[in-house]
């Protein structure tokens, strides 16, 4: 075994949790198989076992030099150049079809071959495996990704294209099992499954805070603890439904349902269960009592006690004491108590732990000691309904999230000003919001500001949100009285950490760190070795993850048709099936979900047994964050990753959509600041769609850039809430002329309209600078006029709304240095794919299986590579994949331009065509249809990019002439 003393470890996996979890059944050692065409049957399984061989098609692979004479001559016409937007097309009927051919499995015949395409390949049978193969290429049906197409219908088409044949096979000759066997029983279980979950009630987390108030809550005699009840409002205990829109608490008050409410929660208070039910409504066992597989009768006065004595004296025996009575946990984990200690304390901290090593403790525990408000930073609205659903009964939590109506939003900040909540989830886009800033200032005490995925707040993470750059220690502190923060993060390198460190203002010393993988996960490679192979067939819970939303959708469906239960789960399925796949994955039953990376954040399954790579991540971090989702329970679990390096190339474009020219920032500054006719105070918009075309930059990227704006060293403006910024509006009541003698809103929209077909079409921040107030002053304005019955509108065009605060006097140079920024950023995305690449590449070329590797499975090597990743810089070591040259890449380029003479083109255009990349100003589904689309997706994009701009530079030469 390679010696694990450079790995620390967790908790997780220490003897005592391990016996109290025992493992599933060790896997045997892979038997080896002799080499040859058959392969050797599988050990017998006795229970049914579900083993999948898959029988793929794949697309023609192109030609990596294909022959310019041919490449002149077009296959199909080359888009229109231009006369209309390239947006306007979006048609399914426009992206190329891939040609499938019968699955194939590559067996390179030299090991360091490196190109799958150009390399003489072994077609195997499917299902087979030879001994000597490397490692077995699935060669992938191309689809179209899902930052290339957001298009829904282009997304189902691709998914109804042909796809990878599953066939249910009983070992590894690949026979099938008679399907009905195994089908009948499961399929039953769909259907009731199915019914099960049509009838369960909708539960609306975002307005248990809402009620919080309706009537006196049996609160124990609490001494000085204002905000500690024995009810917990966060789905766990009492619920009460929400009659629709518009529904307060008083409409409660008084109500027989309510009374009857009452006899029945004291009802069951009398039983002494702890929980509470709520008249007809979900009565489930709170999560608690799930997670730790018994049942814990919550005594209250002790917990008061606790919290009490604990906050006199942070000891570890109080703070122990705390955990047993509210969690029913015997001991901390790794790395929690000394966090908790720390933040207890006042201290600024860092928390890194692995995804599921039991990071919310740190911040709830302490929620109840602290007296006063904990606020916590999500990046995502499921995930803080799923933590706040995971609280334990003793705080008080709520969210503010953008898919709460008004009056939600506004009871949960009643409630907030109240004093009457303890615990309170947000998203950094919150503090934008005025309004949520002024109440937050008002409280006396944020004891404790959590950062949740704090990675975000980094841009060299591999998951940047600029509206995490925000929450900048100074920004915040200058605005909010906040005690400490507490910055937490699963999957962070060094120069990560150092980032959000930075920006939160905490302390070097107050880092806590431990390795990024948990000791129970088992880290493999091959997918389909596995899947035959025994300890596969004995989990009965199993996520795997493909790059494109298309992908998940034919892979689960392929399951399904061979009678595994799954479903697919991206962000292009309807918030209300995606929270029902969840719900029947975490009830087990479905067997499998097939996601993107937009399932697992917050899911707390505690026996997920297997996470399969169907696809590769994106980086290290993905990948250590998405296998630290098996395992949970401390049990022995699987982590498979699929190694293609088709999708890497794929990707590794994909990884330039990011970038951009200066020259192009130029353009966007000259807009953000409209030369001389702004002046500091003046609000101002930028449609979003409008302008990621006109400057060809992403709306991402275009917020990234406003946000540096806003935290650099000189604040050039402040952002506002985005809104839809365009109205059109009619008269009903009064005449125009009259309404606006009365209302300098309606006068200002008078002046600053045009007029067509008797509408009012004019723009609201330019209404607000008419009349001096803000934005939301005229919505507001507008929103009441139509409440009156006086006018009627509709809003349209999305836009980044901001106060500019100062013009600055050098335009250039400050696109020079954001430039600069960005493509450090692009580059450093792209070292993290390669990064990975090289981690799967290794384990499959090139380990030499000395260190407690065997066959397919890499643990050891691999777990080695992460932990020297995320203790060093990030940094990429080692192969580098793609083509520094291409002999036909200028000449094919040069027919690309002329046949497109039309067409403007920048080198940064014309390589993301080649990569098969899309653009806002150029997207797929316009040039897609170009036969060049993708073709030189093997060769490094600079390269192409530099061979562009040699192309153009010799037209406009000649233009010249
Ligand atoms: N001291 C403990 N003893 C036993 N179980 C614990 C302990 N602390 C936390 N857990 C359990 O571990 C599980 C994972 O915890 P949690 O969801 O907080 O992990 P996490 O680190 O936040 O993971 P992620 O990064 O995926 O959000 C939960 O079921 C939690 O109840």
């Amino acid at each position: 075994m390679e010696p694990q003393s450079n790995l620390d470890t967790d908790s997780d996996s220490d003897g005592s949790h391990i016996s109290a979890t025992p493992p599933r059944d060790p896997p045997p050692p892979t038997p080896t198989r002799p080499p040859g065409p058959k392969p050797q049957p599988r050990p017998h399984v006795t229970s049914p076992t579900f083993l999948i061989s898959l029988k793929r098609e794949t697309r023609v692979s192109k030609p990596s030099h294909p022959n310019p004479k041919s490449l002149s001559k077009p296959t199909k016409k080359p888009p229109e150049p231009s006369t209309d937007s390239p947006n306007k097309s979006s048609h399914q009927d426009q992206i190329p079809r891939n040609k499938p051919l019968p699955f194939q499995i590559r067996r390179m015949s030299d090991q360091n071959a490196s190109s799958s395409a150009s390399n003489p390949i072994e077609i195997l049978p499917a299902g087979y495996f030879s001994k000597f193969a490397s490692f077995s290429k699935i060669k992938r049906p191309l689809v179209i990704p899902d930052s290339v197409h957001q298009d829904p219908e282009v997304i189902s088409s691709s998914t109804s294209q042909s796809f990878p044949e599953f066939r249910v096979s009983d070992d590894l000759s690949g026979e099938s099992v008679p399907l009905d066997s195994i089908s009948s029983e499961i399929r039953n279980e769909v259907v009731s499954n199915f019914v099960i979950s049509s009838k369960s009630v909708l539960r609306r987390p975002n307005l248990i805070g809402a009620c919080v108030n309706t009537q006196p809550t049996e609160r124990p005699k609490c001494v000085n603890e204002r905000n500690f009840v024995r009810l917990n409002i966060n789905g766990h205990g009492r619920r009460f439904t929400y009659k629709g829109r518009g529904s307060n608490q008083s409409k409660y008050r008084g109500q027989k349902s309510y009374r009857r409410s009452r006899r029945k929660f004291k009802k069951e208070r009398e039983n002494d269960n702890g929980y509470i039910e709520e008249d007809g409504l979900v009565s489930d066992a709170p999560k608690l009592e799930e997670l730790n597989g018994k049942k814990i009768k919550l005594d209250y006065e002790s917990i008061e006690k606790a919290i009490l004595a604990a906050r006199e004296e942070a000891s570890e025996e109080n703070l122990a004491r705390l955990l047993k009575l509210v969690y029913g946990y015997d001991a901390f984990r790794e790395g929690q108590l000394e966090v908790i200690k720390m933040v207890l304390d006042g201290k600024s901290t860092m928390l890194v732990l692995p995804t599921g090593a039991g990071k919310s403790l740190c911040y709830q525990l302490p929620a109840m000691i602290l007296s006063g408000i904990t606020l916590v930073v999500c990046p995502l609205v499921a995930l803080m309904v799923d933590q706040l659903k995971q609280l334990p009964p003793t705080i008080r939590g709520g969210l503010l999230s953008s898919t709460q109506t008004i009056d939600e939003t506004a009871e949960t900040l009643r409630l907030l000003q109240e004093g009457n909540l303890k615990l309170l989830f947000v998203s950094p886009e919150r503090f934008l919001n005025v309004e949520f800033l002024s109440i937050l200032s008002a409280i006396p005490v944020i004891s404790l500001l959590v950062v949740d995925e704090a990675h975000c707040v980094s841009e060299w993470s591999h998951n940047f949100r600029p509206s995490y750059m925000r929450l900048q220690a100074s920004l915040l502190c200058s605005r909010l009285k906040i005690g400490s923060v507490l910055a937490m993060t699963a999957t962070a390198t060094t120069r990560t950490l150092q980032a959000v460190m930075s920006a939160l203002e905490i302390p070097e010393s107050n880092l806590i760190r431990r390795a990024p993988v948990r000791d129970n996960l088992q880290l493999t490679k091959d997918l389909v070795t596995l899947i035959k192979s025994f300890p596969f067939s004995e989990v009965q819970s199993i996520i795997i993850y493909c790059k494109f939303q298309s992908d998940t959708d034919s892979v689960s469906k392929y399951l399904c048709d061979n009678n595994i239960l799954a479903k697919s789960y991206h962000s292009g399925i309807p918030a209300k099936d995606r929270s029902r796949t969840q719900e029947l994955f975490t009830s087990n039953k479905i067997r499998a979900v097939v996601a993107t990376v937009a399932f697992g954040m917050g899911l707390d399954k505690r026996d997920v047994g297997a996470v399969i790579h169907y696809s590769l991540p994106e980086s290290l971090e993905e990948y250590v964050q998405e296998t630290g989702r098996a395992g949970r329970d401390g049990r022995l679990s699987y982590c498979h990753l699929y190694f293609d390096d088709a999708i890497y190339f794929r990707v590794r474009s994909l990884m330039h959509s990011d970038g951009v020219d200066e020259y192009a920032v130029n353009k966007f500054l000259c807009q953000v600041f409209c030369a001389d006719q702004n002046l500091p105070g003046k609000i101002c918009s930028l449609v979003k769609g409008s302008a990621a075309c006109k400057f060809d930059i992403k709306e991402e990227v275009m917020l990234t850039l406003l946000t540096r704006l806003e935290i650099g060293e000189v604040q050039y403006l402040q952002l506002l809430p985005q809104m839809n910024v365009t109205c059109t509006l009619n008269f009903h009541k009064s005449p125009p002329l009259l309404l606006a003698d009365r209302d300098k809103v309606v006068g200002a929209i008078l002046k600053k309209s045009e007029t067509k077909q008797g509408q009012y079409v004019f723009d609201i921040p330019t209404v607000a600078n008419t009349v001096g107030a803000t934005a939301t002053d005229v919505s507001k304005r507008l929103q009441d006029l139509k409440v009156k019955g006086e006018i009627s509108y509709e809003l349209k065009d999305q836009a980044y709304c901001y106060v500019l605060m100062d013009v600055p006097r050098d335009i250039c140079s400050i696109a020079s240095h954001l430039t600069t920024w960005l493509s450090e950023v692009e580059r450093c995305k792209v070292r993290r794919l390669d990064t990975m690449f090289n981690a799967a590449a290794f384990a499959v070329k090139y380990c030499k299986k000395a260190h407690g590797c065997y066959n397919e499975q890499h643990t050891s090597c691999l777990k080695e590579k992460i932990s020297r990743y995320f203790n060093g810089d990030g940094n990429s070591d080692g192969l580098h994949k793609t083509d520094q040259s291409s002999p036909f890449l200028r000449s094919d380029i040069k027919v690309f331009l002329q046949s497109n003479s039309q067409v403007k083109f920048t080198p940064r255009a014309v390589a993301r065509i080649m990569h098969g990349s899309s653009s806002p100003a150029y997207p797929s589904s316009t040039w897609s249809r170009t036969h060049f689309w993708g073709r030189y997706s093997q060769t490094d994009f600079q390269t192409v990019m530099e061979a562009a701009k040699a192309e153009l530079m010799n037209i406009v030469g000649k233009e010249a002439l």
